[in-house]
């Protein structure tokens, strides 16, 4: 078949190159012109682990184009997906200017049927509206369909390839049959085509996430208890999450949850609850409660430094929002990072993916390590925001050697407590 893709973000590049490696073919559009050059050159402009083999692979066998001309991408494709950025806007709802923008130039750009999906993270009632936008100028059919897309960063390819499920929104028999077409080689192992109204997939994408962070919060507020009463997180968390109800996956406590999406996501659905007069209660709760949980390890480096951080200078080790992606929106640890310094604190970083990104942000307001053992030279101590699989096992005797305290903040409980303790560390972590 032939698809166009526009937005080749973290989901549009994914998509259309997975697309490709089943044998359609794909035409890439993106409005940043640097980005389409690299693409062009064969280069992957993010990081995501297995994404390159697919790209170069598909790229040789000429199934996957990038180009700047969305008029090019819309004469290309007989389904368009819209892989487009939904960022918060200021009053925490999804800014649709990015989907509703370019579905007005769908209406004055199509001269055949199209099938024009929706991939991106939107509000309940976007696929009308994008109806109506494209209908006010189009003079040809076309079905608009929603189809939210669940992967996550690090793990995006395979869970493109192999989805637990696949929704889709849709009420045109038409449009309904072409996505299952596509679909099918995606979901041979037996997993579900789910078809439904476009309103019903639209909400599934927000509840699913708001679902997700949920759990993550619950489970953080456990942990904080856990600290008030003297038990053990690790052991309450397998505790209950060996009940199959509840599910071991998503229970891990730590410095709040960030990315993307969930933050976006959740205060998307807490203002479209309040434009409809609902009041999510419980999101209200998850967004406290995550927005004090960035910076829970905060008190315990003052409290160990009797109060006074200023001047401390710290190893920090993990900037991006989770392991295995160079993505740092929302990332918990530049709400630590900015606390120490507010504070009057300095900091060396270090991230295997991510220091670009951060340098980007950040510039010279922090210092920059080559590696993670680099980054402890001279600091008082070491705090940690993301759990990446190297700090896992690390050398504890260099770590001690390069610290002014043995003291480590782990902000994703990465290491045995026992073992610390045996040797010679001051260690904190989040509920134990
Ligand atoms: N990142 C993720 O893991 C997931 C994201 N989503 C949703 O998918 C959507 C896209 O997210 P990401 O891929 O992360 O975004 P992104 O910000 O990584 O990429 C968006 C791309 O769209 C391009 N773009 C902006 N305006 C354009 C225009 N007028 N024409 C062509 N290209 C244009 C940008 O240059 C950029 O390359 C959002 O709604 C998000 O909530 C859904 C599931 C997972
Ligand atoms: O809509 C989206 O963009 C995507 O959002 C999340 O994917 P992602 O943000 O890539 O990452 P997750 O692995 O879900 O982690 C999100 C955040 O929660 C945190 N987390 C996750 C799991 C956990 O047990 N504890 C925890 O604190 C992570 O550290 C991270 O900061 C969802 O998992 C995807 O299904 C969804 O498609």
């Amino acid at each position: 078949m032939k698809i166009s893709v526009i937005g080749t973000g973290y989901v549009g590049l994914v998509t259309g190159t997975c697309l490709a490696e089943t044998g359609n073919e794909v035409l890439c559009v993106d409005i940043d012109e640097n980005k389409v050059k690299r693409m062009q050159n064969g280069e992957v402009p993010i990081y995501e682990p297995h994404l390159d083999v697919l790209f170069e692979r598909n790229i040789k066998a000429e199934r996957l184009k990038f180009t700047t001309s969305l008029e090019e991408g819309l004469s290309h494709g007989d389904i368009i997906f819209l892989a487009l950025p939904t960022p918060e806007d200021e009053d925490g709802s999804a800014d649709l200017r990015y989907v509703l923008g370019v579905a007005g130039e769908i209406g004055k750009l199509i001269s055949d049927y199209k099938v024009i999906v929706d991939k991106s993270t939107v509000p309940v009632g976007t696929a009308d509206r994008v109806k109506e936008t494209i209908a006010q100028n189009a003079k040809v059919d076309f079905d608009v369909v929603s189809n939210p897309e669940f992967l996550r960063e690090g793990f995006a390819v395979d869970d493109f390839l192999k989805p637990e499920r696949i929704v889709i929104g849709s009420s045109s028999e038409k449009a309904i049959k072409l996505m299952e077409k596509l679909y099918k080689p995606f979901v041979r192992s037996g997993n579900p085509i789910l078809v439904m109204d476009e309103k019903s997939a639209e909400l599934t994408k927000y509840a699913a996430n708001s679902f997700l962070a949920t759990k993550i919060t619950f489970m953080n507020e456990i942990a904080n208890f856990c600290e008030k009463v003297g038990a053990n997180v690790d052991k309450v968390r397998i505790g209950m999450g060996t009940d199959s109800r509840i599910g071991k996956r998503f229970l891990f406590p730590g410095i709040g949850y960030g990315g993307s999406c969930f933050p976006k996501d959740v205060k998307a659905l807490h203002k479209s609850g309040k434009d409809a007069e609902f009041n999510f209660q419980i999101l209200e709760s998850v967004l406290n409660v995550n927005a004090k949980q960035k910076l829970a390890l905060i008190p315990k480096i003052e409290s160990y430094f009797n109060e006074d951080i200023k001047d401390k200078h710290f190893a920090v080790w993990g900037l991006a929002f989770k392991p295995e992606t160079d993505d740092i929106r929302e990332a918990p640890a530049l709400d630590v990072i900015n606390s120490l310094l507010q504070k009057g604190a300095t900091v060396t970083a270090f991230d295997p993916e991510a220091m670009e990104n951060v340098q980007r942000k950040l510039g010279d307001k922090i210092k920059y390590a080559t590696s993670m053992y680099d980054a402890l030279k001279g600091t008082d101590a070491l705090i940690i925001c993301t759990e990446w699989s190297i700090f896992r096992t690390p050398n504890l005797n260099k770590i001690k050697d390069e610290l002014k305290n043995p003291a480590i903040f782990d902000g994703r409980n990465l290491y045995d407590i026992e073992e610390l303790k045996e040797n010679g560390f001051d260690y904190f972590s989040i509920g134990r």
